[in-house]
């Protein structure tokens, strides 16, 4: 390179640096915001919200700065963090998709579960949607109860076996384990008809290629993964990141062959179901009803092939692993209160004898959501345990934030609003929301499901977030969960059949507990590395 070159290319980046301090330098600020000292430069407040007991941070700077502050993300960025309902309710429902998932989160996505619905954003996102909503009805999905219960049926039937076989009556699993080999098998039924077949204990390529599917993808929260994750991959253009996506990485390697063998899964999967619609003998599985409804839109509102081997992989995806968290935490926490999970046995005891009285086999899905204190326990845990602790949004443009209570800046001045600059990172705390006092109660740190039935949760400011009661853990607003009364229908059908038939205690290493964040919250044991897990000791009901 001759001395002419040499200065062009460093006048051209003087020119970059330049232009990005200007940019800095002009653009509206959130530093007078209330906010933690960073730990470092290169990290930030990052390691102590998603590297420690995942939430605990939250809960302290709740205390200390109130719902709405600024802490530092890597390189001194500062990101605004939200636990405030109007706040919350303004950046995911009322703008839309003006704060958008951020571009190196929608390319991550892309790449591990295609070009789905939770990879896009804008007009492609609102036409996906269309087509996939009629199939996740409330109807549809209570349609889907017997099936629920038959898959799970099976693993009650493979854990009964186990305790005749042991010699003190007891048996100790992973129920994180169990419960999401249980949901992987009831989602492929019943959302697409294939039969993963785990339950009857056969192998499947797919399913052991979900197995672990998190963490060996998205990794653990690692210094290293801390700062690729929300410090460098976020810099990168967009056209050179989904280059990057090329390089020959373990995790990007494993996303590809995942992603291969779904397509060549799903691929199979929509040709039976279009054979089948063909001859009018329409099944009554999420995908069928996806593929019907396909077929009735025109050729601009219609998803492409790619789009619906996408679907497949999203559906499978952000169905299973959610479901079976939600309810390793609630067998957790029926562990550690025992008379909580002796009062729901009771209740669900009661329930089926008063179904039996009426002729009944089993208990309807109505009859099961007729039993207050199982509802309460299921929220409770939505609330407690939400396992997306946080969500991350960029706003689009220049914007102002309403908020639900003012917050006071550096110079005093009380706020009721927050303008934030284009490009603004903001995480919004579920965590931290579904722990407010103000909402859920002075006991808000307490796991207590009673909240649900005694009229202690109160109404704030009066501000409705969210699809559930006001729990942030389905999301908000046009990316909100899709697949709630499916995780609902499941989540009752389940602990009616393992809360009636087993007792569930603690183990040494369930006492150990640690909530670890890998895309979403799993549990590991302290002091223990390598995979997520939670083991407790399992016996018949007397
Ligand atoms: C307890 C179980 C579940 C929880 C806590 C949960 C939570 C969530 C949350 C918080 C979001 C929003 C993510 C965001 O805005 O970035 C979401 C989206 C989504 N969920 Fe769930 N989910 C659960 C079960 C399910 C099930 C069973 C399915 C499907 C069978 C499903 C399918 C989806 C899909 C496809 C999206 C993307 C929606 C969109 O972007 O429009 N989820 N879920």
């Amino acid at each position: 390179m001759d001395n002419v070159q040499l200065y062009a290319l460093a006048t051209f980046f003087l020119f970059f640096v330049l232009r990005f301090a200007i940019s800095r330098y002009r653009r509206i600020s959130i530093s007078h915001l209330p906010g933690p000292q960073p730990e470092s430069f290169l990290l930030g407040n990052l390691r102590q919200l998603f590297q420690d007991d995942i939430g605990e941070e939250d809960f302290k700077l709740q205390e200390m700065y109130g719902e709405t502050m600024r802490i530092k993300s890597s390189f001194g960025e500062d990101n605004l963090l939200l636990m405030d309902p109007k706040g919350i309710q303004y950046v995911l429902g009322t703008t839309k998709y003006r704060f958008a998932k951020p571009h190196d989160r929608l390319i991550t996505l892309v790449l591990s579960l295609g070009k789905g619905l939770v990879s896009v954003e804008g007009d492609e996102h609102q036409r996906q949607r269309r087509v996939l909503l009629p199939a996740f009805g409330n109807r549809e999905m209570r349609d889907l109860m017997p099936m629920f219960r038959e898959n799970i049926q099976k693993l009650v039937i493979n854990w009964k076996d186990a305790l005749i076989d042991s010699r003190d009556g007891t048996i100790v699993y992973d129920v994180l384990n169990e419960a999401t080999l249980a949901t992987l098998d009831a989602v492929g039924k019943a959302a697409f008809e294939y039969d993963f077949g785990i339950l009857e204990r056969k192998g499947n390529a797919l399913a052991t290629s979900f197995t672990n599917f998190l963490v060996e993808g998205f990794g653990l929260p690692t210094n290293g993964t801390l700062l690729v994750q929300h410090g460098i991959m976020g810099r990168i253009p967009g056209p050179l990141l989904k280059l990057a996506t090329s390089l020959p990485l373990a995790g990007i390697k494993r996303f590809k062959k995942h992603g291969e063998l779904c397509d060549s899964i799903a691929r199979e999967l929509i040709d039976a179901k279009g054979r089948a619609l063909q001859q009018g003998k329409a099944g009554r599985d999420v995908l069928s009803l996806i593929v019907k409804a396909n077929l009735s839109q025109n050729e601009r509102t219609k998803l492409s092939d790619e789009e619906l081997l996408a679907e497949f992989r999203t559906i499978m995806g952000a169905g299973h692993e959610t479901t079976s968290n939600t309810l390793t935490w609630v067998l957790l926490e029926l562990s550690r209160h025992p008379e909580m999970q002796t009062k729901l046995r009771r209740e669900i005891q009661r329930g089926q004898a008063a179904a039996y009285s009426r002729g009944q086999a089993e208990m309807s899905m109505q009859d099961m959501e007729a039993l207050p204190y199982l509802g309460a326990v299921i929220k409770e845990t939505l609330r407690f345990h939400a396992v997306f602790s946080h969500m991350f949004r960029t706003a689009t443009e220049d914007d102002v934030i309403p908020l639900s209570r003012p917050v006071t800046t550096a110079s005093g001045r009380v706020i009721n609003e927050i303008p934030v600059p284009k490009g603004m990172r903001v995480i919004v705390s579920i965590a931290g929301y579904n722990r407010l006092r103000e909402l859920w109660g002075q006991d808000a740190q307490l796991y207590r499901p009673e909240r649900w039935l005694d009229g202690s949760i109160c109404k704030y400011d009066g501000t409705s977030v969210g699809v559930l009661e006001n729990l942030m853990s389905f999301g908000s607003g046009p990316h909100a969960c899709i697949g709630w009364h499916f995780a609902l229908v499941q989540l009752h059908t389940i602990l009616v059949e393992l809360i009636s038939n087993f007792e569930f205690a603690l183990t040494d290493d369930a006492r150990r507990v640690r909530r670890v964040a890998a895309l979403f919250m799993l549990p590991m044991i302290e002091g223990q590395s390598g995979r997520p897990q939670l083991p407790l000791k399992i016996s018949l009901v007397e």
